[in-house]
């Protein structure tokens, strides 16, 4: 089995409503996902697949959903707030942890076709949350 991995960069404020400390009030984070498919061969040109194939299917994504927007649930009690005074932001099933955004890349990706071993959201540099389904 093959892997290859592509980084990809982008940044967003969300908060974790049910967090017990510091987490649950308004911050951001500048982050780092790593996306790693998997081939059993090569294809033609001696790859997985490009590397800029991954990074395009992963920005279709982040590019409109997740950079520079506010990451929160959807029972979060500012929406209302938000919605009225314009500002941008996307409603979650689940708390805007870097788990559940691993698990929203994953599925995105995977849904393009690729097959996607893993998606690693470096929320900080020392602090990382993995997706996968093998
Ligand atoms: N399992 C998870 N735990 C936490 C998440 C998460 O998404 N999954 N998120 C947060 C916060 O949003 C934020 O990421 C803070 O992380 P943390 O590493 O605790 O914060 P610091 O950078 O302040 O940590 P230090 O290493 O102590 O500086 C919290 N937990
Ligand atoms: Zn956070």
């Amino acid at each position: 089995m093959f892997t290859i991995t592509k980084e990809v960069y982008f940044c967003y404020g969300h908060r974790l409503m049910k967090h017990q400390g510091k987490c649950r009030h308004l911050h951001g984070h500048s982050v780092k996902a790593a996306i790693t498919v998997m081939a059993e061969t090569l294809n033609e040109q001696g790859m997985v697949c490009d590397f800029a194939e991954i990074e395009a299917a992963a920005s279709e994504y982040i590019d409109e959903q997740l950079d520079h927007n506010l990451l929160l649930h959807k029972d979060d009690p500012l929406l209302p707030a938000l919605a009225s005074a314009g500002e941008r932001f996307l409603a979650l099933d689940e708390h805007p942890t870097a788990e559940y955004l691993a698990k929203l890349i994953f599925g995105h990706i995977a849904g393009r076709g690729y097959k996607v071993k893993s998606v690693t959201l470096w929320e900080t540099s020392n602090a990382c949350a993995t997706y996968s389904e093998f």
